[in-house]
């Protein structure tokens, strides 16, 4: 694998979706990706530990149509990561549909995707450590690592408590992979990881749960800029 795989995707705000959550706010998943993606989200993933893997191929199909439309009449390329599903993120492949692929440190191992899915697809690794950065690198095949949580979140239950924005820092700077951060992270807060390292930050409920996602992910994306510190700002 070679060159900027990242090339062309806008990675400042990442959605990862929450099936319970919009329902809550009224609205179906791929409603709340349509909005989203309009108000500047560049990368998906699809999560929903509660759904089978049929349900979870019916879901994803309306992500992708959800991206395809938000997107329509632009060059935006905005990918849709399934949130491990090895099995149905194959099979999507298989029908030629542009799928992606994040998995965390107890799930598939990133080789045995990469066999499976071959090199086309991008690998997304959550990793909160330097030993799992450093195993990540010497393994290869991951394009975009997430570090988290960064604050604390209720929307993964089994989340340990956020590692805070200047440990994040850390991480990111050894991390040597392109990183998200991920984990507590709404528009009031989000200045707070300027200046990180980060390619991007990546929300659930901010975006999930919010009355308007595409004012939410215009917000957040306002927030966080470019990533890099504001003029006189400080860490
Ligand atoms: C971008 C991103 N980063 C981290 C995670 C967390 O993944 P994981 O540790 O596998 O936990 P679950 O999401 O599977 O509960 C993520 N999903 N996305
Ligand atoms: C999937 C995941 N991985 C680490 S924290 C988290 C959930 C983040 O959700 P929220 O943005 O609502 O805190
Ligand atoms: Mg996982």
């Amino acid at each position: 694998m070679s060159g900027d795989r990242l090339a062309g995707i806008d990675t400042r705000l990442y959605l990862v979706t929450d099936t319970a959550q919009c329902a809550g706010a009224g609205r179906t998943v791929a409603e709340t990706v349509r909005a989203a993606v309009t108000g500047g989200a560049g990368v998906v993933q699809v999560r929903d530990k509660d759904i089978d893997d049929a349900e979870f191929l019916v879901l994803t199909r309306e992500v992708i149509t959800a991206v395809t439309e938000a997107t329509a009449g632009t060059d935006r390329r905005v990918p849709v990561f399934l949130n491990d599903r090895v099995a149905v993120a194959r099979r999507l492949l298989d029908e030629g549909s542009d799928v992606h692929i994040h998995v965390g440190q107890t799930d598939t191992p990133v080789a045995e995707v990469r066999d499976l899915l071959g090199d086309g697809p991008l690998v997304g690794l959550s990793a909160a450590e330097p030993e799992e950065f450093a195993t990540a690198q010497e393994t290869g095949g991951v394009d975009l690592v997430g570090i988290g949580p960064v604050f604390d979140t209720t929307t993964k239950t089994d989340a340990p408590a956020g590692i805070g924005p200047d440990r994040l820092g850390e991480l990111t700077a050894s991390a040597g992979i392109p990183a998200v951060a991920i984990g507590g992270i709404d528009a009031e807060r989000a200045h707070e990881l300027r200046g990180r390292g980060l390619v991007g930050i990546c929300v659930v409920s901010a975006i999930c749960r919010a009355e308007d996602p595409e004012q939410a992910a215009a917000d957040l994306l306002d927030a966080f800029g470019d990533g890099t510190r504001k003029d006189g700002e400080q860490a």
